[in-house]
């Protein structure tokens, strides 16, 4: 199986702690050993956001404070590189050509970011289209997509399923400044519409969650599923 983790830098390093790097390398080598190819792409967290606050501060434009981002997540998946050691490659892929050629050698490729205007789980979501992917996930740090943001709204409801269609819907009014937060964003949404690609959103703080939910499908998270051919979602169902 072929598979493309998305895993946000507030996940991997929300503070720099190597036993924790080592803890999803571990994952994601055990997905490896099981038999799946991966790519892999890292977020920036809280970092990216740091830098993208003080330089807005400064004057910087959203295109500067996207490449300020980029250069944070680039360091974020050379941590991650560094704590896979062998079978990797060796520097953040820039492009979904090199990702796409170590996973064809046999390796687990990492990346960061690619391009102002998105984030990295548009990279994700393209690299799974690129790679033709069977599972795209998202390891964020809110355990699923809900109706509003859980984190400022009380009353938010986390669905449990949601078609690309639907996933669409709810992504499109977040904001698309540099630095925002949500579940995924809206190209990504929009790409995994296109590609009517199987994507996971969960909670990725805990690394064994994502071994869980690849290996055996059991997750807390929300399935986004497509829906069958001639069939029309009626209902978003929610937990
Ligand atoms: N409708 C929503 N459903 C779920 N989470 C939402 C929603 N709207 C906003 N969020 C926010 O999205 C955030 C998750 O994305 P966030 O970008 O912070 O982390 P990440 O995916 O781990 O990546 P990184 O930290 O690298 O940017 C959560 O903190 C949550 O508060
Ligand atoms: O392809 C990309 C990836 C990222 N950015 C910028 O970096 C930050 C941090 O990335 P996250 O995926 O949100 O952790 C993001 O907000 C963008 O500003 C980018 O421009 N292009």
């Amino acid at each position: 199986m072929r598979v493309v983790i998305s895993i946000g830098g507030s996940v991997l390093a929300p503070e720099l702690d190597a036993r924790r790097v080592e803890a999803h390398a571990a994952a994601i080598e055990s997905l490896a050993r099981e038999g799946c190819e991966l790519g892999t792409v890292v977020g920036g967290g809280g970092v990216a956001r740091e830098y993208i606050d003080a330089a807005r501060g400064l004057g910087a434009n959203e295109v500067q404070l996207d490449q300020i981002g980029i250069d944070v997540t680039r360091i974020n998946a050379r941590l991650l590189i560094a704590a896979l050691g062998a079978g990797v490659n060796p520097a953040p892929a820039h492009s979904y050509e090199d990702a796409g050629e170590a996973i064809r050698r046999g390796d687990i490729s990492v990346m960061g970011g690619v391009v102002p205007g998105q984030t990295t789980d548009a990279v994700a979501a393209a690299l799974a289209e690129y790679v033709d992917a069977d599972l795209l996930v998202y390891a964020t740090s809110v355990d699923g997509v809900y109706s509003a943001d859980p984190r400022s709204d009380d009353s938010a409801e986390k669905f449990e399923e949601l078609t690309p269609e639907e996933l669409v819907k709810v992504i499109a009014p977040m904001s698309t400044d540099a630095g925002s937060s949500a579940p995924v964003d809206l190209l990504a949404a929009k790409l995994i519409e296109r590609a009517g690609m199987r994507t996971i959103v969960l909670d990725g703080t805990e690394p064994q969650r994502l071994e869980r939910a690849v290996l055996r499908g059991d997750h807390e998270g929300t399935d986004i599923v497509p829906a069958a051919a001639g069939t029309e979602p009626t209902y978003w169902s929610q937990r």
